[in-house]
């Protein structure tokens, strides 16, 4: 982060705890794809996504979740946890569909958007937490890891998967999965494309709780802001936003190169053929 958007992010903050210390705001969901409620006693969103039945990614959804989290850095909330409107699948990470065959406008659409909602939520002065209700391969991963503090149900999966279907994570993803796990366990694990149970994510530290139910998760979640209590909202998102500056400042500096990277790739005749026999074993397996 340079100087010029530290200062602004500090205006920001300023502005939004200068004078706001006791109120608590509701906030109200902007997109059809997810919802946002408000406990109104702690000032905590919690931001569902709700495109089932597999929470793919898919350019709408990141809209709305993009969308969301502006909203709730903007009410003033204390607090986001990120789940899942599905009882199984927390997300399945980027959808398939908008990379296979795609139509080149809305594919640069797509990247663009992910990296604004990646950006946002990664760098978001708000607290934030996933409470894991499910699955989270690849894109959901991204999601949860970008994220403060993770709280995930038992006998679920979550990763980096990406090498298993022949596509490289780009460094944002890998960056994000280094800030939550040591080096050497990150590196085996993304050349592995390794999935890991809630029992070894919780072992390896990918997530810090695990909880029985989803009410008991966001719960948890709660009580990690509960922690933030007797410190400065203000120093801590500056701490947090400078903790992840180098980060989020390279995406910035390389957005429009990763771009174009990303619609090389996908636009690989071998890439597309992949991506062709990973869908069709997909939809092999509902059949
Ligand atoms: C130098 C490099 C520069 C740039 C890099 C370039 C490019 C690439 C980078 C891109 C990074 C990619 C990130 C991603 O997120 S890719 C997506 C990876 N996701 C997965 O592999 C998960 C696949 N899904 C599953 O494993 C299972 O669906 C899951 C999540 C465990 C749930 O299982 P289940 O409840 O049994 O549900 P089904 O499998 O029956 O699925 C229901 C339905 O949804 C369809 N579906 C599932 N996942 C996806 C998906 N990710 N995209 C699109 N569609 C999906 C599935 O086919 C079923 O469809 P149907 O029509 O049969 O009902």
């Amino acid at each position: 982060m340079n100087r010029a958007m530290m200062m602004s992010a500090a205006k920001n903050l300023l502005t939004r705890y200068g004078s706001t210390k006791n109120n608590i705001y509701r906030c109200m969901s902007t997109g059809k794809l997810t919802t946002v409620d408000v406990n109104e006693k702690s000032g905590v969103a919690v931001l569902t996504m709700n495109r089932l039945p597999v929470n793919g990614l898919n350019l709408e959804l990141l809209r709305d979740i993009r969308n969301d989290i502006d909203e709730i850095e903007g009410n003033k909330c204390r607090g986001l946890i990120l789940t899942s409107a599905s009882s199984s699948v927390f997300s399945a990470g980027l959808d398939i569909m908008e990379m296979y065959k795609p139509n080149q406008d809305r594919l640069k659409e797509f990247w663009t958007t992910l990296q604004d909602t990646w950006l946002a939520l990664y760098g978001s002065s708000v607290p934030t937490a996933a409470a894991i209700n499910g699955h989270s391969p690849a894109g959901g991963c991204l999601l949860a890891t970008s994220c403060e503090y993770r709280v995930m149900l038992p006998k679920f999966t979550i990763g980096l998967n990406e090498t298993k279907l022949g596509i490289v994570a780009p460094k944002w993803f890998m960056a994000t999965f280094c800030n939550v796990l040591p080096r050497r366990v990150a590196e085996m694990a993304l050349t592995q494309g390794k999935m890991f149970s809630s029992e070894e994510a919780l072992k390896v530290g990918l997530v810090d709780e695990l909880a029985q139910s989803k009410e008991e998760a966001i719960e948890k979640c709660q009580q990690f802001f509960a922690t933030f209590a007797k410190t400065n909202p203000f120093a801590r998102a500056m701490t947090k936003q400078q903790f992840r500056s180098k980060d989020l400042q390279q995406l910035e500096d390389e957005k429009a190169q990763d771009l174009e990277a990303f619609l090389f790739f996908v636009n690989q005749p071998s890439v597309q053929k992949g991506l062709g026999i990973y869908l069709d074993s997909l939809k092999a397996k509902t059949k």
